[in-house]
Order: C-alpha cells, then sequence, then structure tokens
C-alpha cells in the first residue's frame, strides 16, 4: 500500500484515497461535498450549466415511476394525468434552450404531482421493496420545485447539485488540502486526493486500476437498501449483495491489504423517512431476529451495523471503521471528513510503527 506521506510530486506528498460502492449509494455526492468544504471557490458555473437537463430527466423519469406505481397499486389515474404521463414520455430535451419542451415538462410535471393519487403512489414508494420500481433518492425534493426548474433563468443551487442524480461514469480525482484548523482539530496542514468511481455493475471492472498505493477505502453503503431487491439479483437483498458482498470481493485484493477502510453507512434522512412510514415493522421484516424497538432508526441502524460488521469479519480481518452519514447535508459531511481523515492518518502512522 502507499502511505500517508509518500505522495505522488517532489513537492506536495498527498495521501490517496478512494470511494466505492455500488451505484447510487453517494459516492458522488460525498465527493462533491468534499470539493464543497474544502475549495474556496465552490461549484463552477459549468457545473451549474451542465446539471440542468439530467435534473430535468430526473423530473421525467419519477413522473414515470410514479404513474408506473399508480397503475401497479390500481390507483385510477384521470385523463389529464394520463395525457401528461404521454407527454413526458415523449420528451427528449437535450438543452435549456429546448423552451418548448421545457415549457411542457413544466405543464405535465405540475399535472402528474398535483394529482392525489400520484400522492398516495408517493407514499407507496418509500416502502416499496423492488429496487426496480422504487423512486431516486430526492425526487420529491425536485418535483417540489418545478416551476423553478423549469424557469428559463433557472441555475441549480449547491443543494440541487447535491440532491441531483447522475450516475458516474469512469474515475474522477480531486485534490484538496485538509486544514485541522478549518475542523477545529488538532495537527497539521495535510494533502489529499479523493477519488470517485462509477458504482453500476458495468464500471466495476475499472476499479482494481485504482488500488495501487492506497492510503485509504471509503467504502459507501446505503442504508435504506435495507429492504430492497438487488436489481441484477432479485432474490438477494440489496445490502447484502450490493453492500456486503460488494466490499467483501473488493477486500480480498492483494494490494488492499493493510489499508484502512472507513464504511460509510449513508442516507440516515432516508432511512428515518422509510422507519417512520412503517415503525411497527421497522427492520424486523428482514431481520427477524432484531430484538430492539421496531421504530428506533438509532437502534436500527446499530443492528445493521454490527451485522455488516459480523459479516465482513468472518471473511476477512480488514481493519475498518464504521460512519453513519447523510451525504447530502454539508455539516454532518464537514465532521465526517475530519474523523475519515484524522483516522486514515493515524492508522497509516501507527502501521509505518510512527505511533
Ligand atoms: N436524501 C439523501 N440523498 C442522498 C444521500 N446520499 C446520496 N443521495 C442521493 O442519492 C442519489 C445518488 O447519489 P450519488 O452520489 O450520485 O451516487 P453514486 O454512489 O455516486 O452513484 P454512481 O455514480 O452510479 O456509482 C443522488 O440523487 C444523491 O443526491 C443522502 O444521504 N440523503
Ligand atoms: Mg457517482
Amino acid at each position: 500500500m502507499g502511505n500517508c506521506g509518500s505522495g505522488t510530486t517532489k513537492e506536495v506528498q498527498r495521501s490517496r484515497v478512494l470511494l466505492l460502492g455500488a451505484g447510487g449509494a453517494g459516492k458522488s455526492t460525498l465527493f462533491k461535498q468534499v470539493k464543497l468544504i474544502t475549495s474556496l471557490s465552490g461549484f463552477d458555473q459549468g457545473l451549474r450549466n451542465d446539471s440542468i437537463v439530467p435534473i430535468y430527466q430526473n423530473m421525467i423519469d419519477a413522473c414515470q415511476k410514479l404513474v408506473k406505481i399508480c397503475l401497479k397499486n390500481e390507483l385510477e389515474l384521470p385523463p389529464d394525468v394520463m395525457s401528461a404521463a404521454d407527454r413526458i414520455r415523449s420528451l427528449n430535451i437535450q438543452s435549456p434552450q429546448d423552451t418548448e419542451s421545457v415549457q411542457a415538462l413544466k405543464v405535465a410535471a405540475n399535472t402528474i404531482w398535483n394529482n392525489g393519487e400520484i400522492k398516495k403512489a408517493f407514499k407507496l414508494s418509500i416502502i416499496e421493496t423492488s429496487s426496480k420500481d422504487a423512486m431516486n433518492a430526492n425526487d420529491d425534493y425536485f418535483l417540489g420545485q418545478i416551476d423553478t426548474v423549469c424557469d428559463p433563468a433557472y441555475s441549480p443551487s449547491d443543494n440541487d447539485l447535491l440532491m441531483m442524480r447522475r450516475s458516474t461514469s469512469g474515475a474522477h480525482s480531486l485534490d484538496f488540502a485538509f486544514d485541522p484548523i478549518q475542523f477545529k482539530m488538532p495537527g497539521k496542514l495535510s494533502y489529499w486526493t479523493l477519488t470517485d468511481v462509477g458504482g453500476q455493475i458495468h464500471e466495476r471492472a475499472t476499479w482494481y486500476e485504482e488500488f495501487n498505493d492506497l492510503d485509504g477505502l471509503i467504502f459507501v453503503l446505503s442504508l435504506p437498501d435495507f429492504d430492497q431487491t438487488s436489481q441484477d439479483n432479485r432474490s438477494a437483498n440489496k445490502l447484502v449483495e450490493d453492500g456486503v458482498n460488494l466490499m467483501l470481493q473488493v477486500m480480498r485484493a492483494d494490494n488492499l491489504q493493510g489499508v484502512p477502510v472507513c464504511v460509510l453507512l449513508n442516507k440516515k434522512d432516508l432511512f428515518i423517512r422509510k422507519i417512520a412510514a412503517n415503525p411497527t415493522v421497522g427492520i424486523k421484516e428482514v431481520f427477524p431476529e432484531y430484538e430492539g424497538k421496531t421504530n428506533s432508526h438509532g437502534e436500527s441502524i446499530q443492528f445493521i451495523q454490527n451485522f455488516i460488521d459480523q459479516e465482513i469479519s468472518k471473511e476477512t480481518n480488514v481493519s475498518k471503521t464504521f460512519y453513519v452519514t447523510t451525504a447530502t447535508d454539508t455539516e454532518i459531511v464537514k465532521n465526517i471528513l475530519g474523523k475519515v481523515v484524522e483516522n486514515i492518518t493515524n492508522q497509516n502512522l501507527q502501521h509505518a510503527g510512527l505511533i
């Protein structure tokens, strides 16, 4: 493995950390947060402009899924909603300058989202267990501001960029300086490179190219996946298949032996919402051996963490630390970032016999 301080250039010694996890777990959201927290300039206008069409697409996908959930659950939709659904399906918006299509999206999305049966479908989607039919993480966030997003003068806010969904392709790196003063922590300025990769199945073959000279690995899991079926193997549980099994597969790589692993149990906010939507059952249907309160998200998360810890410890003795996060919340990520940097630094110093 690399070591904190082995560095990639003579001038600046950098520690290399890789973000891994299944598609949609929250890697890029964390990556964007680290940029936002550590850079003076924040997100540039180019990123904001490039994100408008994907945000439209997020809304289009959300509307289509909601209509599908209505049909699946025999929630009857009036003709105006059905024709809005047809209209949305026919849209192919390539640019915010395609104002005619953007206005059509605005009208159709409002017709769909303001319908009472659609709102019922959204509530049902919170406890939907098939990942194929589940909504994306923040669909209601964008549907809650259709007029703003479809305004010709729209420029996505920082929060919009954190809430949007766009799958990553390939590897992307960010250099940043960690200044302990900013994080109210002891220690000295250190330099880091964080790499984000795509987590969808077809992206994973290239992960291994990033494994050499790593100083730390951050593995991201999505807590609300606990009751989802895996998209690729419907008889498997998503948290086990895309979380535990994927992590074990990665941790067996020869060049990762001795590299500290931080496991981020992400989307705490959505996990809390899911437990609140079904408080008498909670995680018990998936984990019958759970003996805590079904409506307690704290106890439920602790149980899931112990479960993952035990499953991994059965197969490998990798050194790992767990953190519970909400990647869309900048304050939470700032707090976790400080702890992760400190943890990786200390573990590598220990490994090198320096503390
Ligand atoms: N509400 C909420 N949404 C989250 C959280 N973390 C990520 N998301 C959302 O989940 C969606 C997927 O997040 P990404 O960061 O793009 O996931 P990824 O792991 O990079 O996915 P790939 O690039 O496909 O591998 C986005 O819409 C994010 O805004 C969270 O903690 N809470
Ligand atoms: Mg990504």
